[in-house]
Order: structure tokens, then C-alpha cells, then sequence
């Protein structure tokens, strides 16, 4: 019978399948991070049990580390302590930390796969709901939650039941000045915040085969917004490329013997899916977020919408409520809102690519004066490859903070935090009340579009931009 990639994925990882009761699931790679394993860390000390596996399981610090300055003391005191937790746990446990002085340190998701830890094939879990960026590698990755974590560093291994398959089909091309980060809004805008609840998406056709590694991680990475349990995409040449020579990637013989192995992944042709949606890539446009919830979003031609005119009772109340926090009113177009902060960042578009591209925008320009803005590289290797190329120079001589790699504002859990009520254009992937900052305004872009809106001080539509 012909298979999905997540069935192929499945069928290899399942150690116990017990009657009526979800199956018991070898995972092949742990991502740890300092605030969902502190606790974990703690019951295995309290059973006195050992990490079952760690060589096969990393740890590094994201989420509350300062951006600058780091050879500071760390000022906040919950911070400070997760931080020192993790170090302490990873020594006692024996696993490989990236630490805050590591040259590979960085966000989680983007540096399992740039080391070549994620690979095809493989069952990958971390703490953390946004692990569905690595299914960009045709790997099963999926956010688990803290008591999953102890149970991971216990035994390798984790009950799960099996998600229904959901095919999103992207045909077409993506046009000009359209990424992946607006296919993935446009995916969340067409089928709902909770549209692929209960499903893993396997994105395909061609727009998603056009993607570069980046783009397909950005995809992923926000399947997590439309609800579903991870997100994949059948490897392929630009897969296997990405990976070759890359630290952990396997070499020579093994490499040759890896590759033939990934090629099998694929889903079969006639494989069956629970539900497959299908999505014109020449219809999408730049998005912007005009609410609290990535799905209410509309292209940046548009207006603010009108709550009167939403769909059901439920859809009004989240919009009046949604514009009120927001600070916005129905029928302003997007292009006249003005910010007062942005954002490059996080692991949806913090990798290279999303760098190379905002800065592309930026090249020959000042970020408007009104306008706070900082770069917070993806990782060491991120912040060290753009260098390289001085995309660092064209982002400060504009007037962007050039920072240390974090998640930073995206959540906002160190000192990069929006102030009560101002707005900010921001890359990350969620634009929650308080997200940012108490009271802190998000707008989710890509990073094109954030850097536009950097320069102009309100959102712009980046198909116009006179690049120098
Ligand atoms: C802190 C962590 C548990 C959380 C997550 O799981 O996603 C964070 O990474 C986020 O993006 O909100
Ligand atoms: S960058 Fe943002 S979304 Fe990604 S792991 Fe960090 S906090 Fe979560």
C-alpha cells in the first residue's frame, strides 16, 4: 500500500504498538532548552534515574539570554537561574550544551539543523512547540511538554498516538516580493488558527519545492499557528544539499548510504491523506497580522477589517476585542499604519536568508526616526555567516541594532521588550496579546516586509520597494 512520509517515518520508530493505547515511539534526537527542562531534570534526580541517551540529546540556551552585552551579569533573576540550571543539569546529566559563549549557540531550531543534527527520517522532540520547523527535512518533529521531556531523558522513548494526515498542496509560483513567510500566513488565513488540529501537514507541490531549506523551515516552523501537531516536507536534492558537510551530517560511505535511505522517504504516489487543501501560490500577496491571533490577517493592499462584516458571533467578538487591544480602527489601511518598533528575529526568519533579504530592502536607506529596530541573528553561526557578507554593516549604518543571537523579542522573556501600546513589525510567529511586552502591539511580516516598514515608519507594500 503506498505510504505517506509520515506513515514510512512511523513504521520505523514505533517500538510497541499495545491494543487501544498509543504506540510507544523511539525518538532518534532531544533539543533541550532552559525553560521547559528544569523541572524534568529535577524528577530524574528525584527518581534517581539517569539520561538514558545523551548522545542524543542537546541542550542549548535561547530563550532568556541577554542580546547584548553578555559579559554582564544576567539581570534578571529568573533568567539568570534557568540559565544556571541548565548548565548545572547538563553537567550532571553528561549532554553537550551550547552555551551562552558557545560559537554555536542559538535558537534551538535553527541550530539543530544547521549543525546537521536534523536529518531526515527522524522522530525529533523538544520542549517546545515550534520543533516543527525540522520537519522541513522530512523528519517527524513535534513540541512536547515538560513531564514528556523527563520521560524522554528517561527511557528515549514516547507514548504518542498516531496525528491524521493533511495534505496542503501550494500550485504555482510564489510571486515576486510573496515569501514563505506569507505562504504560511496565507495557509493560517485560509484554514483558520485550528484548521490542521489533530494533523500533521505535509506541505507539497510546487511552490513548497521551490523553497530553499529557509523557507521550508518558516513554513513549518508556523504549522504550529494553524493548530496542527508538526508540519513536513519530503526531502529532496535541496535537502540533501543543505545537509552535506554540515557538522553532524554523515560523511563518505555513510553520507552515500544516508542518501539512498532519505530518497526512499517520500510519500508514495496514491498515498492516502485525511484531508488535502489546495492553495494557489499566484494568489498570495505580503501579509500583514492586524489582530492577536496569527489568522487574522490580510494582505498589505488591504484595510483593517470591519468586524460587523466577520463570518459568526464568535469571529465579531475576537475582532472588536482584537482591534481595541491593538489599538486600530475598521476600514484604516494597512499602508497608514505606523510603527514604533521592529523586529528580525526568531526561528521563523532569523536564519541567512531571511537576513540577506531584509537587508536587501535596508541597503542605502535610514530607518525612519521615529522608529526603534534591531537584527537578532538566529544563532552564532547566523550572526558569523552575515558578517561575513557585512549585512551587519548595511543594518547599523541604516540605524538597526545588530544583536546576540536569542529568541529575544519574540516573547520577550529578557530585557527586548515593547513598552505598553507601542507597535512593532515583527518576523516571529506569534502576535498574542502581551506577547512582546505587556500591552506590546505585534504585527507578524516577513522580513522583507519588516524592513520596509523599518524605513518607511508604517507598513509598506515591499512589490513596490525602489531597491538601491
Ligand atoms: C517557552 C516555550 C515553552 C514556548 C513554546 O513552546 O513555544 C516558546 O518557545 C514560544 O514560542 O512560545
Ligand atoms: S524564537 Fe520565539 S517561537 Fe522560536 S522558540 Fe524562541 S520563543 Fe519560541
Amino acid at each position: 500500500m503506498p505510504r505517506t512520509l509520515l506513515d514510512k517515518i512511523w513504521d520505523e520508530h514505533v517500538v510497541y504498538q499495545p491494543e487501544d493505547a498509543p504506540a510507544l515511539l523511539y525518538i532518534d534526537l532531544h533539543l533541550v532548552h532552559e525553560v521547559t527542562s528544569p523541572q524534568a531534570f529535577e524528577g530524574l534526580r528525584v527518581a534517581g534515574r539517569r539520561v538514558r541517551r545523551p548522545d542524543l540529546t542537546v541542550a542549548t540556551v535561547d530563550h532568556n539570554v541577554p542580546t547584548a552585552d553578555r559579559h554582564l551579569p544576567i539581570a534578571d533573576a529568573i533568567a539568570a537561574q534557568q540559565i544556571a540550571t541548565l548548565r548545572r543539569n547538563c553537567r550532571e546529566f553528561g549532554i553537550r550544551l551550547f552555551d551562552m559563549d558557545s560559537e554555536y549557540q542559538g535558537i534551538v531550531h535553527v541550530i539543530g539543523p544547521e549543525l546537521g543534527l536534523t536529518q531526515p527520517g527522524m522522530t525529533i522532540v523538544c520542549g517546545d512547540s515550534h520543533t516543527s520547523t525540522h520537519g522541513a527535512f522530512g523528519a517527524l518533529a513535534f513540541g512536547i511538554g515538560t513531564s514528556e521531556v523527563e520521560h524522554v531523558l528517561a527511557t528515549q522513548c514516547l507514548p504518542q498516538r498516531k496525528p491524521r494526515t493533511m495534505a496542503i498542496r501550494v500550485n504555482g509560483k510564489l510571486p515576486a516580493g510573496v515569501s514563505a513567510k506569507d505562504l504560511a500566513l496565507g495557509i493560517i488565513r485560509t484554514i483558520g488558527t485550528d484548521g490542521a488540529t489533530g494533523y500533521v501537514i505535509e506541505y507539497m507541490g510546487e511552490a513548497v519545492r521551490s523553497l530553499s531549506m529557509e523557507g521550508r523551515m518558516t513554513l513549518c516552523n508556523m504549522s504550529i499557528e494553524a493548530g496542527a501537531r508538526a508540519g513536513m516536507i519530503s526531502p529532496d536534492d535541496t535537502t540533501f544539499s543543505y545537509l552535506e558537510g554540515r557538522p553532524h551530517a554523515p560523511r563518505g560511505a555513510a553520507w552515500d548510504a544516508a542518501i539512498k535511505r532519505w530518497q526512499e522517504l517520500a510519500s508514495d504516489e496514491g498515498a492516502h491523506f485525511d484531508r488535502v487543501v489546495d492553495i494557489d501560490a499566484r494568489t498570495l500577496a505580503p501579509f500583514v497580522t492586524w489582530g492577536t491571533s496569527p489568522g487574522q490577517v490580510v494582505p498589505v493592499t488591504d484595510r483593517v477589517p470591519d468586524p460587523a462584516e466577520a463570518a459568526t458571533e464568535a469571529e465579531r467578538r475576537a475582532a472588536e476585542r482584537a482591534l481595541q487591544y491593538m489599538g486600530l480602527e475598521p476600514g484604516t489601511p494597512i499602508e497608514e499604519i505606523e510603527i514604533d518598533r521592529v523586529f528580525i528575529g526568531s526561528c521563523t526568519n532569523a536564519r541567512l536568508e531571511d537576513l540577506r533579504a531584509a537587508a536587501a530592502v535596508v541597503r542605502g536607506y535610514r530607518v525612519h526616526p521615529k522608529v526603534r529596530a534591531m537584527v537578532v541573528p538566529g544563532s552564532q553561526q547566523v550572526k558569523r555567516a552575515a558578517e561575513a557578507e557585512r549585512l551587519d554593516r548595511i543594518f547599523r549604518e541604516a540605524g538597526f541594532e545588530w544583536r546576540d543571537p536569542g529568541c529575544s523579542m519574540c516573547l520577550g522573556m529578557n530585557a527586548d521588550i515593547l513598552q505598553p501600546g507601542e507597535r512593532c513589525a515583527s518576523t516571529s510567529n506569534r502576535n498574542f496579546e502581551g506577547r512582546q511586552g505587556r500591552g506590546g502591539r505585534t504585527h507578524l511580516v516577513s522580513p522583507m516586509m519588516a524592513a520596509a516598514a523599518a524605513i518607511a515608519g508604517h507598513f509598506t507594500d515591499v512589490r513596490r520597494w525602489q531597491f538601491k
